[in-house]
């Protein structure tokens, strides 16, 4: 387990985002270590290779959306590769037993350890699905499911903070916190649920969603 505790930043820009590309996600990997961050999520070998300029763990992910399948997250072994190559010490995929095109979450699991030699970070969201993710050897399982897929819609505004206190009260690897985590007491809350660590992505990384929010929430229509 070499995945400090504390707080995770997700650093991520799709591509209709003005943020968009791998000098911005450096730049907000560095501004997050400036801030105290442990580690970095971000997306894709190029995003990868640029938030690890900053020295924190990387957790790679490796994004490949399919018209056929609802797996996106780092869904074949091939994409988990790319990412390891680019400089991600572990792996987020998606670990739930719902279609993919190709080998199976328990597979992908042992050759990403033994062929690869990353750990293994298990994005859930169900407690049957963590539980099952570490036993299937994943090194790290997260919530960051929680609320996308069809057992869990429609996705509350809350994070999902029940699934993590009975995940981390039953498995003996680490539980993560993601999805949702959007302010400083939810993250605090995560912690005294039993979390290891809180991946925050939206609420510090993505100012149109920040502004959108204050817009929303705060300007009188
Ligand atoms: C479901 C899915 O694809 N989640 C993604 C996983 O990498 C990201 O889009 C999220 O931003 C990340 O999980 C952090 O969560 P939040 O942005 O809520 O703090």
């Amino acid at each position: 387990m070499t995945l400090p505790r504390g707080l995770i930043v997700s650093c991520q820009a799709r591509a209709d985002n003005p943020l968009h590309g791998p000098q911005f996600m450096g730049a907000m990997a560095l501004a997050a270590r400036d801030g105290g961050a442990v580690a970095i999520r971000a997306n894709g070998p190029a995003d990868v290779a640029a938030v690890a300029e900053a020295g924190l763990k990387v957790i790679g992910i490796n994004k490949v959306f399919s018209d056929r399948y609802p797996v996106y997250i780092t869904p074949d072994f091939v994409s988990a590769a790319a990412i390891v190559e680019a400089g991600a010490a572990i792996v987020a995929l998606d670990c739930t037993e719902r279609a993919r095109d190709g080998e199976h979450p328990s597979v992908l699991i042992r050759r990403i350890k033994d062929e690869i030699g990353a750990e293994v970070f298990a994005d859930i969201s169900t407690f049957e699905e963590g539980i099952k993710a570490a036993g299937w050897g994943a090194d790290y399982v997260a919530t960051t499911l929680s609320g996308y897929t069809e057992a869990t819609l429609p996705k509350p505004d809350e994070p999902d903070l029940r699934l993590l206190e009975t995940l981390a009260g039953r498995l003996a690897v680490p539980v993560v916190a993601e999805g949702r985590f959007n302010t400083p007491d939810l993250v605090r809350q995560a912690f005294t649920a039993g979390a290891h660590a809180v991946v925050v992505g939206t609420m510090i990384t993505n100012p149109r969603e920040i502004t959108r929010s204050f817009v929303q929430q705060g300007v009188p229509k």
